[in-house]
């Protein structure tokens, strides 16, 4: 099919984690009844954000949210990017969005590559590394209607990432995040348009709601751009649900009236991956 809808689920999350358990199954549930066929959630949706909470929220995988998720998916028959958790495994954490297919098979586990360390003097400093570690891979994964590159929140600041991506055939890039009160009105939207046009390819992303007394606060404005750079839905801070129906039809004639591909100049520069550096 030419045309399939998303949902991005921003969601409210609370200390609580069965409740934000049951509250992504009824919203993914609630997507699905609008029609959404891929839906995707929040960055560290189970949980609030912060390096002091994501060794106690943490889980092995499969685990009680990853099993949530497999159900929700095969229950509302829909793709499911699963935000992040935060994933124990040997003695490290990890910060680990799940997808799973219609029949809540898992298609596929990328942990965030690019931690968020970052020191805005007088705004922001945020240390993941103190607690995380990172991923090793790229991840991908196919769906009937196209192929799906997935990156979690810091990750898509680093171009190379979704060049990759597209070069490989991606046509959506999805993004769980939560950017913050600093970065969120200057970087957000700006970074989404930006590998959007840079690639000619839809980027979605998924936030946690505003949440003003957590000690991370949210800047939520989940949304949708096309592969004109174009923001085609988005949500505001509270939670909400946003839907946009990608066209791949569109996302051809952009391709074919701009053919950056073609027009690439290859005997100038080069972009490489490592070897192994792909789950799949
Ligand atoms: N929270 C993140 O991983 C990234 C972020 O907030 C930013 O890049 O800014």
């Amino acid at each position: 099919p030419a045309e399939f809808r998303l949902a991005v689920v921003q969601m409210k999350v609370t200390s609580v984690k069965a409740e934000n358990l049951s509250r992504a199954r009824s919203l993914v549930k609630e997507a699905a009844g609008q029609g959404a066929q891929l839906v995707v959630l929040p960055e560290c949706f189970n949980s609030p954000y912060g390096t002091s909470f994501f060794s106690s929220y943490a889980e092995k995988i499969p685990g009680e949210s990853t099993q949530t998720l497999s159900q929700a998916a095969k229950e509302s028959r829909v793709y499911l990017v699963g935000g992040s958790i935060p994933e124990e495994d040997e003695g490290r954490l990890y910060n680990t969005c799940v997808v799973f297919g219609p029949d809540g098979e898992l298609l596929l586990k990328h942990r965030k590559i690019h931690l968020f360390d970052i020191d805005v003097p007088g705004k922001i400093r945020f240390q993941e590394s103190e607690t995380l570690s990172p991923g090793n891979t790229l991840s991908m994964f196919q769906t009937p209607f196209c192929q799906v590159g997935v990156g979690i929140c810091y990750d898509i600041r680093f171009a190379e990432l979704a060049q990759l991506y597209s070069r490989k055939g991606a046509q959506l890039l999805v993004y769980p995040g939560a950017f913050n009160m600093t970065t969120g009105p200057a970087h957000w939207e700006l970074l989404q348009r930006a590998r959007a046009v840079d690639n000619q390819v839809y980027v979605a992303t998924a936030a946690p709601a505003r949440e003003e007394s957590a000690s991370y606060v949210s800047w939520g404005h989940s949304m949708v751009v096309n592969p004109w750079g174009e923001v085609v839905s988005k949500a505001g801070p509270e939670e909400a649900l946003v839907y946009a129906d990608l066209d791949l039809q569109y996302l051809a004639d952009v391709r074919r009236q701009i053919p950056i591909t073609a027009q690439r100049r290859d005997d100038l520069y080069a972009l490489t991956s490592a070897p192994g550096g792909w789950s799949s």
